[in-house]
């Protein structure tokens, strides 16, 4: 596994952000990606939304569980993303703005400004959506998501 860029984002401390990019849909970001790699940007350009992969690279120990940000109760840490899991990964579904050489602008960005990219994908419909899901303990409106801003509880 290697490093393909670095994500940058108007969020410089972990306190008082978006917890997902629903609560970030304002919010403008820019993924640069390593020269070597902007190759594998072609075609990205014509995907409205697609899926950031990166490291929590301030997450510095594990928990197993966790209370989430939308909960009162502990969980079990596969049951949440929370950035205290074991491989210390993000994943976002964010709005593709524009390819710029190297550069995707994105918007409606839940990540720290400096994380690392690991992985770039396409969000395709007819791939990922599906028809009927659970939302297991997570009952919170996509409002309350929205408005909910990160604390202390991981860092
Ligand atoms: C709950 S996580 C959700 C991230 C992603 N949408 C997901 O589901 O994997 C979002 C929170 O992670 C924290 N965070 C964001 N970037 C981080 C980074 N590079 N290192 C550590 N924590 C980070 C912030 O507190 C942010 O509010």
């Amino acid at each position: 596994m290697q490093t393909i860029g670095i994500i940058h984002t108007p969020f410089t401390n972990l306190e008082d952000m978006p917890i997902q990019p629903a609560g970030a849909s304002d919010i403008q970001g820019e993924v640069v990606v390593h020269e070597e790699f902007a190759e594998g940007l072609r075609d990205l350009e014509d995907f409205s939304h697609i899926y950031l992969i990166y490291q929590f690279h301030k997450a510095t120990r594990t928990e197993l569980t966790v209370v989430p940000f939308m909960d009162t109760v502990s969980r079990g840490v596969y049951a949440t993303r929370s950035p205290l899991r074991p491989n210390h990964i993000g994943i976002s579904i964010v709005n593709l703005v524009s390819v710029k050489g190297n550069t995707v602008n994105v918007r409606g960005i839940d990540i720290l400004d400096g994380t690392p990219l690991l992985d770039i994908k396409p969000f395709i419909a007819a791939f990922d959506q599906v028809a009927e899901s659970r939302d297991g303990w997570m009952t919170a409106t996509s409002a309350e998501v929205a408005r909910k801003r990160s604390d202390t509880r991981f860092v």
